[in-house]
């Protein structure tokens, strides 16, 4: 143990003892072979037990089907957040998106923490693991990391630090975990991949304004945890993005899984064999997660009336049969109360810090019990783009923040609709040398006009139609009151 020797002149009596407890441990753990080691560690547990030092100790993998601990995982981060250069041995594991090494002390290495002027010994251990014939593979190796305290820090420790501990662990390993993209398959799983979405908020076409409030909300609802068991609310909260295609919808979820550092479970509802199966994929979601069903208006025809899909409601009137009052899961199939208890029936406060998402092209046509407030918290319109949009992607794709043609520009934008999406797709620079901007700003230009020019024919058009309507209406009721006087005439 490199820094035994250091403990043992460098941090007083506790010190010494809890080194000399760990070093003789490591000492029987290194050298002894596996069946008298077992024997040994028992005479010395015996003799320690008359000790004034208490240890704690956490496994790497518990249970029957050797899940891996999240205690031993979260205090593994917490230690790694303390100084490592004292260590000879490491070990080296990837971080978020796989770029950075976080280095954590290795089997064998001890380390002091101060905590509320108390001195707490951390050691990691490494054992091989019995009745396995090869030494080699990984998954012989027991691992656990083990706090040693003087008995009267007992209390603080067990009620006090060991908290701190997990709550500092659990917040690094958020911060370093790679997020995850689920989607629902066939038989009720969810598998993922990694997320590595590039949108953020800063790259996003929208009004500022809107997008500072959708920022601000976000933020409270991040920082809400308090708030939420105050009220005796489910702590969650529910988005509706609405708008035409190619606005930004998908990508302002990805946005916002980013900005509050989120997995997505994007949910496939068409692929959901009904309610209960609803439920379970609910109960598997993880906390801090943005729950997300696109297009939610093409989703099993949840713009019909509540529980009862239509083919079987008119089966059943015509049967006279009495219609059902209840939740019904009529060819397996998702109904829109099943969905509704989803979002927030009692099996929804199950987890914390969820967003629910939904998205659609046409608000107007959902039930209006899926959007009401309380369900889906905040509506949010995503529309053409407005100048303010423009100049976000004239940086994102240009690099561009001013350019004697935006004069010519920003009235356009008032005066036509065009979705971020095409105007994304015409700033893509297309010969990659000086007069790129120049390109495609006339392209856009070009395009702008000539949406202006087809709205205003469009416009005429129906002008005229309507007046043609209105004129053969009007004829028709002039021929039919002249019908009706004749008749009065010759009665
Ligand atoms: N508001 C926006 N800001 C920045 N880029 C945008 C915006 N809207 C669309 N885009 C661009 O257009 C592409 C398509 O957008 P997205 O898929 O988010 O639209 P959508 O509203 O989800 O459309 P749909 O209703 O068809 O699902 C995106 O990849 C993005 O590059
Ligand atoms: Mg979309």
């Amino acid at each position: 143990m490199s820094r035994m020797a250091e403990m043992w002149t460098g941090v007083g009596p506790l010190g010494s003892s809890i080194a000399s407890i760990m070093f003789i441990y490591t000492l029987i753990e290194r050298y002894f072979p596996n069946r008298l080691r077992s024997y040994i560690l028992n005479y010395v547990n015996r003799i320690l037990a008359f000790t004034t030092n208490i240890r704690i100790t956490v496994h790497e993998y518990t249970g029957d089907h050797l899940q891996r601990n999240v205690a031993y995982s979260a205090i593994e981060a917490y230690l790694s957040s303390k100084s490592t250069k004292d260590f000879k041995r490491l070990t080296a594991q990837l971080g978020r998106n796989s770029k950075k090494l976080v280095l954590t002390m290795d089997a064998d290495e001890s380390m002091i923490d101060e905590f509320r002027g108390a001195k707490l010994c951390w050691v990691a251990t490494k054992t091989l693991r019995e009745n396995k014939s090869s030494y080699s593979s990984s998954a012989d190796v027991k691992r656990a990391l083990t706090l040693v305290f003087h008995q009267r820090y007992r209390d603080m420790v067990t009620e006090v630090y060991l908290n701190h501990v997990m709550e500092k662990g659990m917040a690094i390993l958020t911060r370093n975990r790679q997020r995850k993209l689920y989607t629902n398959c066939r038989y009720g799983y969810w598998s993922h991949v990694v997320l590595d979405h590039p949108a953020t908020f800063d790259n996003i076409a929208m009004d500022p304004s809107k997008k500072k409030e959708i920022i601000e909300d976000l933020v409270a609802f991040g920082k809400g945890k308090q708030y939420y068991a105050k009220v005796g609310k489910a702590w969650k909260r529910g988005y509706l993005l609405y708008g035409p295609p190619g606005t930004g919808k998908s990508t302002m979820i990805a946005a916002i899984a980013n900005f509050m550092n989120y997995d997505i479970y994007d949910l496939e509802l068409t692929a959901v064999q009904g309610n209960s199966e609803l439920r379970k994929l609910l109960l598997e979601t993880s906390n801090k997660s943005v729950i997300v069903i696109e297009d939610i208006d093409c989703s099993l025809g949840l713009t019909r009336k509540r529980d009862i899909p239509k083919d079987k409601e008119e089966k059943d009137s015509k049967k006279g049969d009495k219609q059902p009052t209840t939740d019904q899961n009529v060819d397996n199939r998702v109904t829109l109360s099943g969905l509704l208890n989803f979002i927030d029936g009692l099996w929804s406060t199950c987890g914390r810090e969820r967003l629910i998402v939904f998205t659609t092209n046409y608000k107007e046509k959902l039930d209006p019990a899926l959007i009401r407030r309380g369900r889906m918290d905040k509506h949010i319109e995503l529309s053409y783009c407005c100048f303010e949009g423009f100049k976000i992607l004239a940086k994102n794709y240009l690099n561009l923040d001013s350019h004697h043609l935006f004069e010519t520009l920003c009235p356009l934008f008032n005066e036509t609709q065009i979705t971020p999406a095409d105007v994304a797709e015409m700033l893509m620079p297309k010969a990659n040398d000086e007069d790129d901007a120049e390109i495609c700003l006339k392209d856009l230009i070009r395009a702008l006009e000539k949406r202006k020019a087809d709205a205003r024919l469009k416009a005429e058009e129906d002008a005229r139609e309507k007046s043609l309507t209105k004129e053969g209406e009007a004829k028709q009721n002039e021929s039919s009151s002249n019908g009706a006087n004749e008749e009065d005439k010759s009665n």
